[in-house]
């Protein structure tokens, strides 16, 4: 546990060694007062110059306060960098996690590693180490003391100590296993509340609420039981350190008598071992509690190794995300294709394949419809193109160049994406438009929502394109957060842009805009779209269908409609069931 803690304390060493010595060096000067005082009244009583003895008295008063407080002040600022640097590496280290991992995460969880595993990290990292170390420090000098005057006295309390240690330990370690519940429970809650309030909405409209609350309720009785096993274990702590004195003290006046009787001891010795006995107890106990207190930030610390031992993309994919991107072949014949998979093969668990072979070309400015059943694998394709997940096998190629051939952020800087969901993120219409071009100016912004439908809509804002959109995008509408994700995925200028049914949410007349629009934007890239509306497979170049994961039929609208059984019927259940009529 101890070398867990060590290694999380990796760039804040130096301030803590420092803050420890610190310490050692105020708790030096206290010994040294008893000394200055002496040095007063002796000079008092022999009425010697009283200046200088007070001088010493004073300064050593003062250079307990000074260094007391300036390790005080040094423990706490090494403890706020310790969270400060805990807190930005947990989230650069969360945010690059491979999407494999990240799926089997819960978001709540995560954000309380962040935030509440940290917090209680950093006690057991700052005051309770250097509370350890002290008062390791000084037991030890007793300890040193105590064998130099009597070794077999010394040996025998060594022995109860050490029995004593023994039995605090395995309560430690039951604190230990105990905390991790305890965290767990604090993850799990807030996981429990993140889920409930990101679909508050749907809580509501199902009347679900008490079943939310009772399940949180559930959740934190859960964290509760534990932190009261914890400070029951915690409490057995202290008396059972101070049990292991008693006993320490009974033996140097049992054995120690008999060994003043037979003449191995001095009388004067054994009252100093009484001494150094009753030194040590503050020493010790403050030594057990300050373990248990390490042992309670268990949970904590493994907590936040596990997020660490998630792998990142970068460590996940060998030949991408790293170092400068191989530059391309001097006299490579130019593309015939934006966008070309070949033989692709991938499932999200090793024996449930969703794509079995899939190949398809996107011409440069072509409009390419991806059309399917629902769980054919559309947005598994689109993944893969994003390169979230790595294929089993099969290419990938953007112009020519396979994925193989770039690092993650170049790859998907030539690649604009519009999700199914169009998340919005908390901000205004600015930043959410400049999200992936950050330097566009109000100019480009302004023709990304002409492209859109949208300006019409902003001007008469009151705060235009600084409105807030609220939390994932609340005050507006799902039609304009789809318009407002597209407006954001083409100003970043991709030379391929992907939309997962970019039509879905919009009224007819912006669709029919943004079929127009679309054909528009072939002028700038190509375009690869998931549709399940007839405007939108009627309006490209190319219709692909995916059925059993590879590329059922490629066509013409016209060529699929006419010679494929499967697209027809596929098509007429769209026009039956999507959007009610077919536009010829
Ligand atoms: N992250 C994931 N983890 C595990 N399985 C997944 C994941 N995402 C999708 N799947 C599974 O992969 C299959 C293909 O899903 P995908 O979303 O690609 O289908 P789709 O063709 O886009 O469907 P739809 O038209 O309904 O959006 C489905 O069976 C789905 O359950």
């Amino acid at each position: 546990m101890l070398r867990q803690l060590w290694t999380l304390t990796r760039g804040q060493r130096r301030p803590l060694v420092a803050a420890l010595l610190l310490t050692l060096i105020a708790a030096g000067v206290g010994v040294a007062q008893p000394l200055a005082a002496k040095g007063v009244v002796d000079a008092l009583t022999a009425h010697r110059p009283l200046l200088g003895p007070v001088a010493v008295l004073v300064l050593v008063l003062l250079a307990q306060a000074v260094i007391g407080a300036f390790a005080a002040f040094l423990l706490e600022r090494t403890g706020e960098r310790f969270v400060l640097g805990m807190r930005t590496g947990l989230v650069s280290h969360l945010l690059r996690i491979q999407m494999r991992a990240f799926d089997q995460l819960r978001v709540g969880d995560l954000m309380a590693r962040a935030s509440t595993d940290v917090a209680a990290l950093r006690e057991a990292l700052t005051h309770v180490s250097v509370q350890i170390a002290t008062n390791l420090c000084v037991a030890l000098g007793s300890l040193v003391a105590m064998f130099v005057m009597d070794p077999v006295l010394m040996l025998l309390i060594l022995g109860v100590l050490l029995t004593a240690g023994v039995v605090i330990n395995g309560l430690s370690a039951r604190i230990g296993r105990v905390s991790m519940t305890l965290q767990t429970a604090v993850g799990a809650i807030s996981a429990g509340l993140e889920r409930a309030l990101s679909a508050l909405r749907t809580v509501r409209a199902n009347r679900a609420e008490q079943r939310e609350i009772d399940h949180l309720a559930a959740l934190s009785h859960r964290a509760y039981d534990a932190a009261v096993h914890s400070a029951r274990l915690t409490a057995v702590i202290a008396p059972a350190a101070q049990l292991a004195i008693n006993a320490a003290f009974v033996l140097i006046l049992l054995v120690g008598a008999a060994r003043v009787d037979q003449g191995a001891l001095s009388l004067g010795a054994l009252v100093a071992m009484l001494l150094y006995a009753t030194q040590l107890a503050g020493p010790l106990t403050e030594l057990m509690a300050g373990i248990a207190s390490v042992n309670r930030a268990k949970g904590a610390t493994e907590r936040i190794q596990e997020v660490y031992a998630l792998p990142t993309e970068d460590s996940g994919v060998p030949t991408a995300g790293r170092g400068t991107p191989r530059r391309q072949p001097p006299h490579r014949a130019p593309s015939t294709a934006s966008l070309e998979i070949r033989d692709l093969r991938f499932g999200y668990s090793p024996d449930t394949p969703v794509l079995r072979g899939l190949s398809l070309t996107v011409p440069p400015h072509a409009l390419v419809a991806l059309v399917g059943p629902s769980g054919a694998g559309k947005s598994t394709a689109f993944a893969l193109v994003n390169r979230f997940y790595e294929p089993w096998s099969g290419s990938i190629r953007i112009d020519g160049r396979p994925a193989t051939d770039m690092g993650l952020k170049e790859w998907r800087s030539h690649i604009g994406w519009v999700e199914q969901d169009c998340p919005i993120l908390h901000g205004t219409l600015r930043d959410n438009l400049r999200y992936a071009a950050p330097d566009a100016t109000d100019d480009r912004l302004w023709q990304a929502l002409d492209l859109v439908n949208l300006t019409h809509k902003v001007r008469r804002l009151p705060a235009g394109l600084d409105s807030e959109v609220g939390e994932r995008g609340a005050r507006l509408s799902s039609g304009e957060r789809q318009r407002i994700a597209i407006a954001r995925a083409v100003l970043a200028r991709p030379r391929l842009l992907l939309m997962d049914e970019p039509t879905a949410h919009l009224d007819p007349a912006n669709e029919a805009a943004l079929t127009v629009n679309m054909h528009d934007l072939r002028q700038e890239c190509a375009l690869l779209v998931i549709a399940h509306r007839m405007s939108t497979i009627e309006a490209a170049d190319t219709v692909v269908m995916l059925a059993n994961g590879t590329a059922h039929a490629t066509g013409t609208y016209a060529e699929l409609l006419r010679t494929h059984p499967g697209f027809q019927r596929l098509v007429g259940g769209h026009s039956a069931g999507v959007n009610g009529a077919r536009r010829s």
